[in-house]
């Protein structure tokens, strides 16, 4: 491999709409942590050279020796705390990979264990091309946009939506500069990295397809299934 690609898995959050004591990515689903499963992925994969691991900050230690000692995650380089928001979690992580070379990065949500090495590929080829191209679905059902009375205020054409997933594949410098630039403003729009480029910079950000079995881990009927997943898929 001669690119350096780094992959900057997210691990901080809190997990509230799980309510659950143990926050969420550290709950297990067929006898491994949620977290063990996208980990797995990218220590396997021949695209990622490094991986950071942003965790809470009381976590760290934990995610150390219980996940990456553990289960041999060699590629880990750093386990580092996050920030309040999945925002700061991510530019603590891309702060990090100023220390690596790095030229591109895949910045993923620890609670989404179903990634395969196909999904890598096919985000990875399109930022080749583009610069940015996050991963998702077109979406199965009709979406509707609501204003805040909750009245319908417009219907979007479903071929054109899709429901978007992680990884979220950038070149370094552009996420960088990207998020160096929209940290001195009002965030609190934002919920993924490809807003920071679309508000940010030139740059569209492509979409390449994830699978629909690439859920987030939110809610838990989401623990459900995910273990139907395991059980019967063949992930
Ligand atoms: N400050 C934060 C918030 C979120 N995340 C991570 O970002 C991913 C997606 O976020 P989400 O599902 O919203 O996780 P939580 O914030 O933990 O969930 P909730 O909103 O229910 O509290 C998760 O892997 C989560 O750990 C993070 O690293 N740092
Ligand atoms: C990045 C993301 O997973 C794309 O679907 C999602 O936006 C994270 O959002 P959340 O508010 O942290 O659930």
């Amino acid at each position: 491999m001669t690119e350096n690609n780094t992959a900057i898995v997210l691990a901080a959050g809190q997990g509230k709409r799980m309510q659950s004591k143990i926050q969420k990515q550290f709950l297990e689903i067929q006898g491994y942590p949620v977290l063990y499963y996208s980990l797995r992925c990218f220590q396997e994969s021949p695209l990622i050279r490094n991986i950071i691991l942003v965790t809470g900050e009381k976590t760290v230690s934990y995610c150390k020796e219980e996940i990456v000692d553990k289960y041999g995650f060699t590629k880990v380089t750093s386990v580092i705390a996050g920030g309040k928001e999945r925002y700061d979690s991510v530019y603590a992580g891309l702060c990090a990979c100023s220390e690596i070379p790095c030229d591109y990065v895949f910045i993923h949500d620890g609670a989404r264990p179903f990634i395969t090495e196909e999904m890598l590929e096919r985000g990875l080829e399109r930022t080749r091309e583009t610069g940015a191209c996050v991963l998702g679905m077109p979406s199965k059902d009709t979406v509707k946009l609501a204003d805040e009375n909750a009245f319908v205020k417009s219907t979007p054409e479903r071929n054109y939506v899709w429901t978007i997933q992680t990884p979220q594949i950038f070149s370094y410098s552009l996420i960088k500069t990207a998020h160096d630039k929209i940290r001195r403003k009002d965030m609190s729009n934002i919920t993924d990295d490809a807003m920071v480029v679309e508000q940010e910079t030139g740059v569209k950000v492509a979409l390449a397809k994830g699978s629909y079995q690439n859920i987030k881990i939110t809610t838990p009927e989401d623990l459900w299934i995910a273990e139907a997943f395991l059980q019967f898929g063949k992930m």
